[in-house]
């Protein structure tokens, strides 16, 4: 595993320690019964034209902070009214400044299908995940044998949750279609390095089977790039930063969806 990757995931797991503790995960699974039905992220993601899951991120190991505050009702009901297929939520708190409490948050104001995005590697994750209101998880296929991967994303959709299965090479995406992945994301963001080329995602996106959910991750900035990668077989994007940055997400949404 890659050295960020793998400094994330010792502090999350320390953390995940101290909160197993203070929640039991039976605790958790009561929760879940009086929940409303999750929504349909998949739906949500083939719809016809340029489909966006709009990424709440407050700062990032690469960039430093992004967007402080993260005005988290504000933003989503914004980016929801602005065409937003779907949200993604960053919930890692040590190097991106996220937290639960932010999908929770973003939860009560939208309709929208939620993506918790976290570096997932234990079931309880995704039981925190579904009783936080999310729809969808991330597994990334860096931080994961195939075992693993399996078994998160069996307990994932025994859930009702999707899964949105990450990829940053042609050996991950073949695990990922090896194991049974229906929504596929090429993150044009190396793991290791943080580094970003959306070259990585033109090159491997004709790797994923049309019959399969396929998203361009990261590095998008224009218009441009949506219809380059769209041309490439993307059928939906996930977008952070230019979100994040713009003084109108809403407004910088609209421009990057344009026909
Ligand atoms: O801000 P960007 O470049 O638009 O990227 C968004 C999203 O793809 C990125 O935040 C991301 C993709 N995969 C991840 C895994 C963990 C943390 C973050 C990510």
């Amino acid at each position: 595993m890659e050295r960020v990757l793998e400094k994330i995931v010792a502090a999350s797991r320390r953390e995940l320690a101290l909160r197993k503790t203070a929640v039991p995960a039976a605790e958790l699974e009561r929760k879940l019964d009086g929940l409303p039905p999750v929504r349909d992220f998949r739906a949500a993601l083939t719809a016809p034209g340029m489909q966006v899951i709009a990424e709440l991120k407050a700062a990032s190991p690469s960039k430093g902070i992004i967007r402080q505050p993260l005005e988290v009702e504000a933003l989503a009901v914004e980016l929801e009214r602005s065409g937003a297929a779907a949200l993604s939520v960053l919930t890692e708190r040590n190097y991106f400044l996220g937290g639960l409490e932010n999908l929770e948050r973003a939860r009560k104001v939208v309709e929208l299908p939620l993506l918790r995005k976290d570096f997932i590697y234990d079931e309880y994750q995704i039981l925190e995940a579904r009783a936080a209101g999310a729809d969808a998880v991330l597994l990334i296929a860096a931080m994961l044998v195939p075992a693993e991967y399996r078994r998160l994303q069996k307990f994932a959709e025994s859930l009702g949750l999707a899964v949105l299965s990450e990829a940053h090479t042609a050996g991950e995406i073949a695990m990922l279609l090896d194991n049974g992945a229906s929504i596929v994301g090429v993150n044009a963001r190396n793991l290791s390095t943080f580094a970003t080329d959306l070259g990585v995602v033109a090159e491997l996106m004709g790797r994923i089977p049309a019959d399969k959910v396929r998203v361009s991750e990261s590095a998008l900035k224009s218009n441009a790039d949506l219809k380059q990668m769209k041309r490439l077989g993307a059928d939906a994007f996930l977008i952070g930063e230019t979100l994040m940055r713009a003084a109108s997400p809403g407004e910088k949404l609209c421009e990057l969806i344009a026909k």
